[in-house]
């Protein structure tokens, strides 16, 4: 056993539960419809289950506009049926983390409805009024498809109001203690019920000042410290997990000094794998993880391929942006906001190598990595959905009506039917009998991974091979040593690796090996983790 913190060495997974299986037949997925599909969560080898959002909600961002921070979203079914599938979690050694939406609520929260008409309500003060939409000029727009402001006129409340994300998202007013006090206590609620811990969504943008980009500010860091303090003394054990899209230098305060996140997500180094994929060249990734400063310990990084969102190109430079959407999107269709609302196997070409490749090369770089619902089947994208709906259809079950995910006659989404991705061939059932399945590789891999403890939460020191295309690098803890080895190009090369001892490739499931005293060949995107010890 290690005496790590268990969020250092786990693999998440991201669960949408109105994608996942509707128990009801209403064409919605459901908690009760999750349970039943545990075990096969289970199997994927996966520790930790983050549930995308699940509170009573108007679903103008899919539930990201909250509209009760302590219900449940009826669709999804009522707290009995949440509080039956942590338990049901939990007794499969599943680990259970929930959105905590902390920068805006919805509209339709009672605290912006009190606040809307009644300026002496005490809740005018839960949210961010101007007469002029002046104020907090240096804020970027982060939907800037669709928002040309990030303040809207409210004809009831007779003032402009603060959002950084849609305009049914009002942003609440941290320099109201009030607030904190609500936040805490819905923290409390959660926690007290027996969660995890949370993914905190949109951290960077709490507090606004003039004469900043109004993200990032100290304010907002103390008010984080502030959270995490309640969880250490009242919650120990329990984590928190920051989603701050910024650069590496930004992303370091999140940690503070041990006493703010215990674990970011790392969103500069993702676009750099498919960079890196594309081009045959390693330098994107070599470079962002030498601009990765370390990180307190007890700390921890979260690595990702994609998630419910547009593959997010803010952390690029725009030259950089241009050459992703042109190599990745190449439909406008396919382009939102800054990113490319695609799904992880269209955006490979459906090529099996590339998509062993690059998971081997996520699963093997340091941080805790988290799995996207249906990425491990290889679903496909709609782009033919608005918003980011098109990487959120129905989770493929099997070549049943609706794909084994609902009996309804119409589902929220229409579920994945076209050539190469239908779910009348592209589904679970179908891939838990083929070895060779994406399936069945996702379910290799990660046992692979956290069979070593080295690639689980070990250190990480670069292998020079002459060759941009190869990227090498060694995982340690203790004597366990892996050497990871990937050919990012589509042809063969030498790898420049010559192995003292024979080693055995812990990728290849009939442990091929490599003797000692000779150059390896890499076929095109071959990847390897070798086991040294
Ligand atoms: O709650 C509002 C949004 O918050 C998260 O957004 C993040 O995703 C954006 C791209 O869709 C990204 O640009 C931004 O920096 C992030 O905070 C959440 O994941 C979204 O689904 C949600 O709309
Ligand atoms: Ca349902």
């Amino acid at each position: 056993m290690s005496d790590k913190p268990w969020y250092q060495e786990a693999v998440f997974f991201e669960l949408n539960i109105r994608a996942y299986r509707d128990s009801n037949g209403d064409g919605i997925g459901d908690f009760r419809g999750a349970i039943d599909k545990l075990d096969y969560i289970r199997s994927l080898g996966v520790d930790c289950i983050w549930v995308q959002p699940m509170y009573p909600s108007p679903l103008k961002d899919d539930g990201y506009d909250v509209a009760d921070y302590t219900g449940i979203l009826p669709d999804f079914g009522t707290l009995d049926d949440f509080r039956a599938f942590l338990d049901a979690a939990h007794a499969r050694g599943l680990r259970v983390v929930t959105d905590l939406v902390m920068n805006h609520c919805s509209e339709e929260h009672a605290w912006f409805q009190a606040a809307r008409q009644d300026r002496h309500s005490p809740y005018r003060d839960y949210f961010v009024w101007s007469d002029t939409p002046e104020k907090y000029s240096g804020a970027r727009i982060i939907f800037l498809d669709v928002e040309p402001s990030n303040w809207t006129y409210d004809e009831v409340a007779g003032q402009y109001f603060w959002h950084r994300f849609y305009a049914s998202q009002p942003d609440l007013n941290y320099e109201n203690p009030a607030v904190h006090e609500e936040m805490l206590n819905v923290l409390r609620f959660w926690l007290d019920m027996g969660i995890d811990g949370f993914r905190a969504d949109a951290v960077p943008y709490l507090y606004e000042r003039e004469g900043t980009n109004s993200e990032n500010l100290p304010e907002t860091h103390e008010f984080l410290k502030k959270v995490r303090r309640l969880v250490d003394e009242e919650y120990p054990g329990r984590v928190i997990i920051a989603e701050a899209n910024q650069w590496p230098e930004d992303l370091l305060p999140y940690f503070g000094d041990g006493d703010e996140f215990h674990v970011c997500f790392h969103f500069p180094i993702m676009p750099r794998l498919f960079m890196a994929l594309k081009s045959g060249d390693k330098t994107p990734i070599i470079d962002i993880l030498a601009r990765t400063p370390p990180i307190p310990p007890g700390a921890q990084w979260m690595t990702f391929l994609r998630n419910h969102d547009e593959l997010t190109l803010e952390m690029v430079t725009p030259e950089e942006r241009q050459w992703m959407w042109e190599q990745y999107a190449p439909d406008p269709r396919m382009r939102l906001n800054m990113g490319i609302r695609r799904r992880l196997t269209p955006l490979l070409d459906n090529d099996k190598r590339r998509w062993l490749a690059l998971n081997a090369l996520f699963l093997s770089l340091p941080g805790t990595p988290i799995l996207y619902y249906g990425d491990e089947i290889g679903m496909g994208e709609n782009i033919w959905l608005d918003d980011r709906h098109g990487v959120r259809t129905p989770m493929q079950w099997s070549a049943a009506t609706n794909a084994g995910f609902s009996e309804a006659e119409k589902t929220y989404q229409p579920v994945i039917d076209d050539a190469e991705y239908s779910y009348r061939h592209l589904n679970v059932a179908a891939q838990e009998t083929d070895a060779n399945s994406y399936l069945n590789w996702t379910r290799y891999l990660v046992a692979a991974r956290q069979a070593q403890p080295a690639l689980r939460a070990g250190t990480l020191a670069w292998v020079e091979t002459g060759h941009a295309a190869v990227l090498a690098f060694r995982r340690a803890e203790g004597d366990n040593r892996v050497l990871c080895v990937f050919n990012l190009s589509d042809t063969a090369r030498p790898s420049g690796i010559i192995p003292a001892t024979t080693q055995t490739d812990l990728l290849s499931r009939d442990k091929r090996s490599f003797p000692a005293g000779e150059e390896i060949h890499l076929s095109p995107y071959e990847c390897l983790w070798l086991l040294e010890n």
